[in-house]
């Protein structure tokens, strides 16, 4: 079925909360709530359907936006793709002008709110930084590490990924235990890349998957409620982990990188090819740093993920 084009709009409050609206009770996906938005009309490009729609059913103006994530959904009845985009600024204060209801809702309440099914990676995607920390490298001693990790959280960081395959099982349940305090203790979410056998003997927000471990899984390895990443290089990768119902992933490397040097990079436009088959927030990895966040949204992601680039130095 050809996918009807969707242009759809974040639009979040200074208060960090974002505007939903209750779709009439008639419509295809009636009574649930959504993110305001609407159909891309022939001769019309993204950008101008994304003005139009919010005019006519807020009555602001959009003046800059920059995409979040794009979602294609095969619903029984239609498929639809879903280009989502933040609105960074607009003018006016928004409005139910077609009548329907409409509420400012926190991230965290995003949940209790029924939303089509194809939403759900958009919630995800508003839940995530655009900064994902991978550990570096693995610690010889505890108290080092620890520290290292304290000056990177201290940096705003609020996702982090536990690396640390030197380490036999013992060693990295006592490290995850102590770094999932410190994590707590600064407001971010850690996951664990740890053997399977581990995955439910340490706590933590989630778990982050290698490659080869995406492949022995054929259940996902943790509950809804937890967070589930998986490392990905290629298409086939990125559709075993969506089968697997991973909520984000990695992908790499985009940029030729020192740690990796006989890996070949698949640059933006490839990183953004592959993004266009996926359904889930992906964040650019490989030769990244801070400064191509702006670049790794453009191309459709998340944002970055880094070692080298987030990791202090003691
Ligand atoms: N706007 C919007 N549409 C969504 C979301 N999620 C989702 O599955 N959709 C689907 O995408 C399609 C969007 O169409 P729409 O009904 O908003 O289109 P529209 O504003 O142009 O309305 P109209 O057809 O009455 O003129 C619908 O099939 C709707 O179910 C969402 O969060 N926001
Ligand atoms: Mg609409």
């Amino acid at each position: 079925m050809f996918p009807i084009h969707v242009a759809v709009a974040v639009i979040q409050n200074l208060e960090g909360k974002i505007l939903l609206t209750r779709r009439q009770e008639h419509t295809h996906q009636g009574g649930l709530w959504e993110f305001p938005g609407g159909k891309v009309e022939r001769r019309e490009d993204l950008a101008q359907a994304l003005r139009r729609e919010i005019r006519e059913e807020l009555g602001i103006e959009v003046i800059t936006h920059q995409p979040l994530i794009s979602i294609t959904h095969a619903y029984p009845e239609k498929t639809v793709r879903l280009d989502v985009h933040s609105i960074l600024k607009y003018a006016g204060v928004p409005y139910g002008m077609e009548g329907q209801p409409l509420e400012w809702v926190s991230i965290e309440a995003l949940h209790d709110y029924p939303m089509p099914a194809a939403d759900r990676p958009i919630c995800n995607a508003l839940k995530l930084p655009d900064t994902y920390l991978i550990t570096g490298p693995d610690p010889k001693a505890m108290k080092p590490f620890l520290r290292s990790l304290e000056v990177s959280l201290d940096q705003d960081i609020k996702l982090v990924q536990l690396r640390a395959p030197g380490l036999s099982d013992d060693e990295y349940r006592s490290l995850a235990a102590a770094a999932y305090k410190l994590c707590q203790r600064y407001g971010a979410k850690m996951l664990a890349n740890a053997s399977l056998g581990l995955i439910d003997k340490i706590d933590t927000d989630g778990v982050h998957l290698t490659s080869l471990q995406l492949t022995k899984l054929s259940d996902r390895p943790v509950s809804s409620g937890k967070w589930l990443a998986a490392s990905c290089h290629n298409q086939r990768e990125l559709e075993q982990a969506a089968a697997l119902g991973v909520d984000f992933c990695v992908l790499s490397p985009v940029l030729a990188t020192a740690s990796h040097p006989q890996a070949n990079p698949l640059g933006w436009d490839q990183f953004s090819e592959h993004l266009k088959h996926v359904n889930m927030p992906v964040y650019a990895l490989g030769g990244l740093d801070r400064k191509h966040i702006p670049q790794a949204k453009m191309a459709g992601g998340q944002g970055i993920a880094a070692i080298s680039a987030l990791w202090a130095q003691g």
